[in-house]
């Protein structure tokens, strides 16, 4: 998993994972919509940016590096023409980081045209493609998406189009959400364990499938329902419906949590929860097995605003009288593609981000609120900072567990050696990050704030144990090989 990506990954924090998008219109064009959406899932991916339509004989595509707002010009919209289109934008978990193996593919074969746009990562990419470059394929990048779209693509030229998936779903492993598109016929499909994000919206002239449900509320549509795990789904190519197929039935799932912790967007419902929900809820938690009554709690904004503000609701029922203070100020102005080479050039990029507000700590015991830690630079700092700024006392609270090992699911986090919590207790980051206490939220607690069984989860990043099964690492679940299949094949 160590690529290209690692030489533009930021410092701090986490990278984002991917979004996509499929849209499937009466009459309309679809890429200005599917321009929308993407700027809607801009959060989940910044490296490249891409739409491809169909006007019903041919494809149109424009991919670029880059944001969605500098990736595309009116004219390039203009040029995208018709009803049925696929948008991605890409943080690279395989492959290079260049336009190669940036999204949608599109793959032009004897059976017609195919769009791919991924959010995931597979753990059995090479041998796939060796398999199908043994056969023939030649591929133009080093991706796993590429994969996928091979392997479609080959599948179409014997079988019709939902067999076709169905036969990839059972050669690839590891997590996939994915919008295709086959001539003019745009589907999406979640894999088998639904551990990436999927929706469908309808919209006043069509449909549309996506990642997140902001990307819908961005078109002015409404939320149909999720994309189960291991379904299938196809849009009618005028815009009036969708046939969906549950291709593969588990008795477990494995969806992502860190989706509700950081990565998706608080607007959006994931299997029925609304994400801000879920992370008050999971502030509630902290509050329930850690809570402890400074004069103020703070998030770090921004992904632990929600928790701190569930935290402190919590804390009142309780009858503490810890005060809520939007104590630290994040400068919106700071990307996330500078290049931070050196320690010290990382402990500027956090006091470029965050300020404190003196007058907020000064002389005061302090919680500080963050969804997680994960090199352990943003709490470091922060701690110093609020101390420089006059508070006595600094308490650490994280919305969830340590994170102790990589993700190999999408999620470009790091390496062991780059986990603060990989070998270390959370005595000696408490130390190393100078606070006066800290405490993670246990997984049983984020189970219950998701309201999802703990084995409907994947918590590989927190317990070293996954749902798949990927080489010098354990699993947590007899790993199952494509099963339960409903439809014939
Ligand atoms: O331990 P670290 O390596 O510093 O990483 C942890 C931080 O990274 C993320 O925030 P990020 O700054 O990426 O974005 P946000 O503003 O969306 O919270 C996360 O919310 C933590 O604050
Ligand atoms: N973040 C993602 O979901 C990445 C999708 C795919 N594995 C890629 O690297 O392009
Ligand atoms: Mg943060």
């Amino acid at each position: 998993m160590e690529d290209g990506a690692g030489a533009s990954r930021p410092a701090t924090g986490m990278t984002e994972k991917c979004g996509v998008v499929g849209i499937s219109l009466a009459e309309r064009d679809a890429a200005l919509p599917t321009y929308y959406a993407l700027y809607a899932l801009q959060h989940r991916g910044q490296e490249s940016a891409g739409i491809v339509t169909h006007d019903g004989f041919q494809q149109h595509q424009h991919v670029e590096m880059g944001l969605v707002g500098d990736a595309f010009d009116e004219s390039d919209i203009d040029a995208l023409t018709g009803s049925t289109g696929l948008g991605h934008v890409r943080y690279p978990t395989e492959g290079s980081l260049d336009k190669s193996c940036a999204q949608p593919f599109s793959v032009s074969f004897r059976g017609g045209a195919l769009g791919l746009s991924h959010n995931g990562n597979l753990v059995n990419a090479d041998e796939v493609r060796d398999e199908l470059a043994a056969t023939g394929h030649a591929f133009t990048s080093d991706g796993d998406t590429e994969v996928i779209a091979h392997d479609i693509a080959r599948n179409l030229l014997e079988a019709d189009l939902v067999r076709a998936v169905k036969r990839t779903m059972e050669r690839i492993h590891g997590s996939y959400a994915l919008t295709i598109m086959h001539d003019d016929t745009v589907m999406g499909v979640r894999d088998p364990e639904g551990n990436r994000p999927l929706c469908i919206g309808e919209l006043d002239d069509g449909y549309v499938i996506t990642s997140e449900s902001a990307a819908i509320d961005t078109l002015g549509g409404d939320l149909v329902r999720d994309v189960q795990p291991g379904e299938l789904v196809v849009l009618h190519e005028d815009g009036t419906g969708f046939d969906a197929y549950q291709l593969f039935e588990r008795d477990r799932s494995a969806h992502c949590f860190f989706e509700y912790v950081y990565f998706a967007r608080p607007d959006s419902v994931i299997d029925d929860e609304l994400v801000y929900e879920v992370r008050r809820d999971l502030g509630r938690e902290l509050w329930a097995e850690s809570g402890v009554d400074t004069d103020v709690v703070m998030p770090v904004p921004d992904s632990g605003r929600a928790f701190a503000s569930g935290y402190s609701d919590a804390a009142h029922e309780d009858g503490a009288s810890v005060e809520f203070a939007e104590g630290l100020m994040k400068n919106r102005y700071v990307g996330r593609t500078f290049i931070m080479p050196t320690q010290e050039a990382r402990e500027r990029a956090v006091r470029l981000k965050l300020n404190p507000i003196r007058s907020t700590v000064e002389g005061k015991s302090v919680t500080i609120i963050d969804d997680s830690i994960v090199r352990g630079t943003t709490s470091n700092q922060l701690v110093e900072l609020v101390r420089d700024a006059g508070a006595e006392e600094v308490h650490v609270r994280i919305g969830a567990p340590a994170i102790l090992a990589p993700c190999y699911m999408g999620i470009n986090m790091a390496t062991r050696d780059e986990l603060i919590a990989a070998d270390k207790s959370t005595d000696e980051i408490r130390e190393e990050i100078g606070a006066d206490s800290l405490s993670y939220l246990s997984v049983d607690a984020v189970a219950s704030a998701i309201g999802k069984r703990r084995d409907d989860l994947c918590l590989g990043c927190v317990t070293g144990e996954y749902p798949y099964d990927i080489d010098g690492e354990t699993t947590d679940r007899e790993v199952e090989r494509p099963g339960v299949a409903s439809a014939d094949d």
